[in-house]
C-alpha cells in the first residue's frame, strides 16, 4: 500500500490545541510551556528520549491530569469543562504498557471500548457487536477473541488494547507507544491503520520511539526533551541530522525520495 504524504490542508480544523501546557513537581518543571496543536486528519508523533515527558504530556492532553498552567482545547472547548463521557467519545486514550489484569476475554476487553456509548452494559447493541467486529478485524486480533487477555503474547496484548481504542471509533487517538512489542508485519499494519484513519479525517498523535517509522509515516513530529519541545515541523525538518545528534545522540544516515524521508539511527554521537 502507498503511504504517500496526503497534502494537508491549512483550512483543516483543529481538533486539540495545547497553549502553554507547564507542570510542576515542587520546583522542578516536568513540561514546560507546551505548545502544540492537532488538525483534522494529521498523524502526529510525539519524540523524545527517556524520561523527556512525553507520556505526561499524553496524559494532561486526554485530561487525565491537570497541568500547574496552560490549557488543552478539544474541538475549541476547554477540555476540563467538558464531562468525561463526551471526552471519552471523541478521544481513544492508549497508556504506555496498556495491559490487563482481570481474566476476561479479549473480544470482553475490546467490548469495554464501546462504555462511553452504553448505558448499561445489559443493553448492548448490532451495533456495538460489529464496531467490536471491525476493530478486531482491522488488527488482526479476531481469532484471538475468545482467549484469556492475561494469556496473551505481549504483541498480541498490545494489538487487543489498540483495538479497544478504535472501538470506540474515537474522532482523535492518543497513543503511547502503540507499535513497542509488535513484530514488522504488525508495526506497518498499525501504523497503515492510522494511516487510513487519517484519510477519513480521524487524527492521532502518538509517542513512538521508533524514528524510522516515526518518519515515514507521521505529517508532523514534535520532539520533546527535558519537558520542552525544542523540534518541530516535517518529519525531515524535525528530525535534522543536528537534534538527533544532540537530543538522541545518534548518528543518522538519512534517504530522501520527494516528500518521504528515511532516518536510520547508524551509530553513537560522540559528544565534542
Ligand atoms: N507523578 C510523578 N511525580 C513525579 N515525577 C514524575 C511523575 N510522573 C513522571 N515523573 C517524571 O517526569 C519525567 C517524565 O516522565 P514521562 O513518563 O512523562 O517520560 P517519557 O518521556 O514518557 O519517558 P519514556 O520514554 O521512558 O516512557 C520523568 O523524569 C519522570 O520520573
Amino acid at each position: 500500500m502507498s503511504i504517500s504524504l496526503k497534502l494537508m490542508s491549512s483550512s483543516s480544523p483543529l481538533i486539540l490545541e495545547a497553549r502553554g501546557i507547564s507542570l510542576y513537581n515542587g520546583n522542578k518543571g516536568l513540561l514546560e510551556v507546551i505548545t502544540i496543536s492537532v488538525k483534522a486528519g494529521e498523524m502526529i508523533g510525539l519524540l523524545g528520549p527517556n524520561g523527556s515527558g512525553k507520556s505526561t504530556l499524553l496524559k494532561i492532553l486526554a485530561c487525565l491530569s491537570e497541568p500547574s498552567e496552560g490549557d488543552v482545547l478539544l474541538n475549541g472547548k476547554p477540555i476540563i469543562r467538558l464531562n468525561r463521557k463526551s471526552i471519552a467519545r471523541t478521544i481513544g486514550y492508549l497508556p504506555q504498557g496498556a495491559n490487563s489484569t482481570w481474566p476476561i476475554s479479549a473480544r470482553e476487553i475490546v467490548m469495554l471500548g464501546r462504555i462511553p456509548f452504553l448505558s448499561s452494559l445489559s443493553k448492548i447493541s448490532e451495533v456495538d457487536h460489529s464496531a467490536v467486529n471491525n476493530a478486531m478485524l482491522a488488527t488482526d486480533t479476531t481469532h484471538l477473541s475468545k482467549r484469556e487477555v492475561t494469556k496473551l503474547s505481549c504483541g498480541e496484548r498490545m494489538r487487543i488494547m489498540i483495538a479497544r481504542v478504535l472501538a470506540g471509533d474515537p474522532s482523535l487517538l492518543l497513543l503511547d507507544e502503540p507499535v513497542t512489542g509488535l513484530d514488522p508485519r504488525h508495526q506497518l499494519e498499525a501504523m497503515i491503520l492510522l494511516k487510513q484513519l487519517a484519510l477519513t479525517g480521524r487524527s492521532s498523535l502518538m509517542v513512538l520511539h521508533d524514528i524510522t517509522l516515526a518518519a515515514r509515516f507521521c505529517d508532523r513530529i514534535y520532539v520533546l526533551n527535558n519537558g520542552r519541545i525544542i523540534s518541530e515541523g516535517f518529519p525531515s525538518e524535525a528530525l535534522n541530522i543536528e537534534i538527533m545528534a544532540s537530543v538522541f545522540g545518534v548518528e543518522t544516515r538519512r534517504i530522501e525520495e520527494g516528500n518521504e524521508v528515511l532516518i536510520i539511527p547508524w551509530s553513537l554521537h560522540e559528544q565534542s
